[in-house]
């Protein structure tokens, strides 16, 4: 559907005005960051289409402005009187200008301060384009001082503050993980979540020539990772991009997909229970390693409904069932699985290169609560796991309380429950994402 387009139109760029756009909406109104853009790239109503090198760098800037949204605020905070006083479409504004300067290579420094200036004179405040264009100019001179850690240490800051400013995450997160992990992995964590992940693909093997689609990319130099199910690449490839077009591989973290496979997915047994399957990403490699019956279930109609058309374009009719249901209640079922996937809601903290608004949307509160919720859904769907079999719990989540805490008080208060194996996605991964999962095991 096109959208209307507002009579107010700022004076910017198509690319900035899109990534500008979804930034507010993402963080002044909660929406998320991929919907957001998706709404910004969307035609207008008298036929504005963003073309594709617009979307590419609308989409590189929001999300790399969200990667390093702290840092960038340090830096301009630096070298503003009153930063706080400044109108918030200002400081978005210099804040994504800030992120071309520093990180954009190929776009030229006079060609951010020149849209930023410009947009602040005509849209926010005329007044204030002297303070913008001295401000850019400023950042423009820091260079390569900006990524120095000394920089951010100028006023002695603890290390907890130290770590959020430079690596850009909310000092809560910080703490938790300095606590929980030691520094090691803290400073990996906080790393990964500032670059962007590579391109994951899962492929569909039932189709003639995904096979050799995948052992092409297995041999290509921008190939990072891959399990049996799919690659980590770098970027897409000629060979990448034909894979997806004609539907031999899709779009899938291979951190999720390595998880899985780590808890010895390939030997599940059927029929399985995919209790939050949302729109079945894990459901359909479930399906491409051992077929079904499967039945797949989540609270959300509108994933469940993306699921559906997803088995309906891949001719998947028979084996797959769809039920909307909430796995925190008892299930709508009478049988028992001899296997059952919990792919949990979770704070998705160990995801946070992929989805960086996160990062600002995310509160301890969040994490106690998830935590409560899983319990409930661990709880109820053990009722529906027949003697003998297998639950697997999976988290894309960095937090003891939802994964080793959450595991061990589940074992605790379970008497026919015991651990078979974990999975925790390696610290010097190349995937910049990290899961956790664990397999047990009915008496
Ligand atoms: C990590 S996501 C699942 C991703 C999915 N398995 C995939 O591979 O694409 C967690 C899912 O849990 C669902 N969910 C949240 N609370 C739930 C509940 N109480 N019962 C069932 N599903 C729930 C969410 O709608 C979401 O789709």
């Amino acid at each position: 559907m096109n959208r209307k387009r507002s009579k107010y139109r700022p004076q910017l760029p198509p690319a900035r005005l899109a990534a500008i756009e979804a930034l507010a909406s993402c963080l002044d109104r909660g929406v998320d960051i991929q919907a957001a853009l998706d709404a910004a790239l969307t035609p207008t109503d008298d036929g504005d289409v963003p073309d594709q090198r617009d979307a590419a760098l609308a989409t590189e800037l929001a999300y790399g402005y969200l990667r390093l949204r702290l840092r960038l605020d340090y830096v301009l905070n630096e070298h503003l009187k009153a930063p706080h006083k400044l109108p918030r479409a200002m400081r978005l504004a210099l804040g994504v200008a800030a992120f071309e300067i520093l990180y954009l290579d190929r776009v030229p420094e006079y060609a951010s301060v020149d849209w930023c200036v410009h947009h602040i004179k005509s849209d926010i405040s005329s007044r204030l384009s002297g303070v913008a264009n001295a401000v850019l100019r400023s950042v423009a001179r820091l260079g390569a001082e900006a990524n120095r850690h000394d920089y951010y240490r100028q006023d002695k800051p603890d290390r907890d503050e130290f770590l959020s400013r430079y690596y850009s995450c909310p000092v809560w997160m910080v703490k938790l993980w300095r606590k929980a992990y030691g520094e090691r992995k803290t400073v990996a964590l906080l790393h990964a979540s500032t670059q962007a992940p590579p391109l994951g693909l899962r492929f569909d093997f039932s189709r003639p020539g995904a096979r050799e689609a995948h052992r092409q990319l297995l041999l290509d130099e921008s190939c990072k990772a891959s399990t049996a199910t799919g690659v980590a690449l770098a970027a897409s490839t000629p060979i990448s991009m034909a894979a997806e077009r004609d539907g031999f591989a899709v779009r899938q973290s291979l951190a999720g997909q390595e998880a899985l496979l780590a808890l010895g997915a390939e030997n599940w047994g059927r029929p399985l229970w995919d209790a939050c399957c949302g729109r079945g990403g894990k459901t359909l490699l479930l399906h491409g390693l051992g077929g079904g019956p499967i039945t797949a279930s989540d609270m959300n109609a509108e994933r469940l409904r993306g699921l559906s058309a997803l088995l309906a374009q891949r001719g998947i009719t028979e084996d797959v069932a769809v039920v909307r249901a909430r796995a925190d209640e008892p299930a709508p079922f009478q049988w028992t699985f001899p296997v059952i996937l919990l792919d949990a809601p979770c704070s998705g903290l160990g995801v946070l290169s992929r989805r960086p608004d996160a990062k600002y949307r995310r509160t301890r509160k969040d994490v106690t609560e998830l935590a409560a919720l899983q319990a409930r859904i661990l709880d109820n769907a053990w009722r529906a796991l027949e003697p003998g079999g297998l639950l697997a719990y999976v988290t894309c989540t960095m937090t003891p309380q939802e994964n080793e805490q959450q595991i061990d008080a589940f074992v605790q208060r379970t008497s026919d429950a015991s651990i078979e194996t974990t999975w925790r996605t390696p610290e010097d991964t190349p995937l910049r994402e990290f899961f956790y999962g664990a397999a047990l095991r009915k008496a």
